[in-house]
């Protein structure tokens, strides 16, 4: 695994500033490159994940940002109808991306949702434990031909940023569920059927397909989450606190006092 790298930031509101600010500099950084012609990132939901929303559409930076060559995708998606609440890419297009959409900056054909459950609330009910997991699979490789055609064979994003739920979950890698043991190199998307956080139907990029990150940034606040992030950097690997699976090129563990508190 890559060295971890930690930074602790005073509070909740700093910590999103400052990934978002990084955000922003690394796409800078990274569209400078000579011959890249794009960037692309997974974007994160929860609380963290929604606070650095509103810090990118709040930042300077972000004018400067050539949005049109940046590709937004999922770390994890709930698996739920596609204008449910719920949805982790409805919160990003309520806190960011509409307004990037609408000012003409970020182009709809450049967001990359995970796919939604297309079925009847009355179909869901009826399924069988195993019908549910045939259209996660099929929805999981649904993305993963996604991500294949659009990054190639080996796809692998650029910036790949995750909240850590305070069970030290990540992306809906969940605690004792068999989808963080997942290593097959070749399955990037895993579908999960019964997380302990609602709603239990989900999809998330496996850990082979995040280690593959060029900058993996793990980032969460406030005390509640001290366990978990004690839990995480304790050991690698460690299943009972999956984010101590993140790993990338670069991994960036970024938290607030509160969340270091244990450390
Ligand atoms: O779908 C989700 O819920 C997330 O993608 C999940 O992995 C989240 O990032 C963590 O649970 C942290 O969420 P909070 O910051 O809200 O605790």
């Amino acid at each position: 695994m890559t060295n971890r790298k930690t930074i602790i930031y005073p509070n909740p509101t700093v910590l999103a500033q400052a990934v978002a600010a990084r955000t922003l500099l690394t796409i800078g950084d990274l569209l400078a490159e000579p011959g890249r012609t794009r960037v692309d990132i997974a974007v994160t939901g929860g609380t963290d994940g929604n606070r650095v929303f509103h810090e990118l559409l709040a930042s300077p930076l972000s004018e400067a940002t050539d949005w049109s060559r940046v590709h937004i995708w999922w770390g994890d998606e709930r698996f739920v109808a596609a204008d449910d609440d719920d949805r982790n890419a409805k919160q990003a297009r309520g806190e960011f991306l509409d307004a990037m959409i609408d000012d003409g900056l970020l182009p709809e054909s450049n967001i990359h949702e995970m796919p939604a459950d297309t079925r009847t609330p009355d179909e869901i009910a009826a399924a069988s434990p195993e019908e549910t997991d045939a259209v996660l699979a099929r929805a999981a490789a649904d993305y993963q031909r996604e991500l294949e055609s659009e990054l190639g064979d080996d796809p692998a994003l650029d910036i790949a940023m995750f909240g850590v739920g305070p069970d030290a979950h990540f992306a809906s890698l969940f605690p004792g569920l068999p989808q963080v043991r997942l290593d097959d190199p070749h399955v990037l998307v895993a579908g999960v059927r019964d997380s302990p956080k609602p709603p239990p139907l989900r999809l998330t990029l496996t850990v082979p397909m995040i280690a593959r990150s060029r900058h993996t940034w793990v980032f969460t606040s406030e005390a509640r989450k001290a366990e978990a992030v004690a839990k995480a950097f304790a050991e690698p690997r460690n299943p009972m606190a999956p984010s101590s699976y993140a790993d990338g090129r670069e991994l960036l563990w970024m938290i607030d006092e509160g969340a270091a508190s244990k450390l």
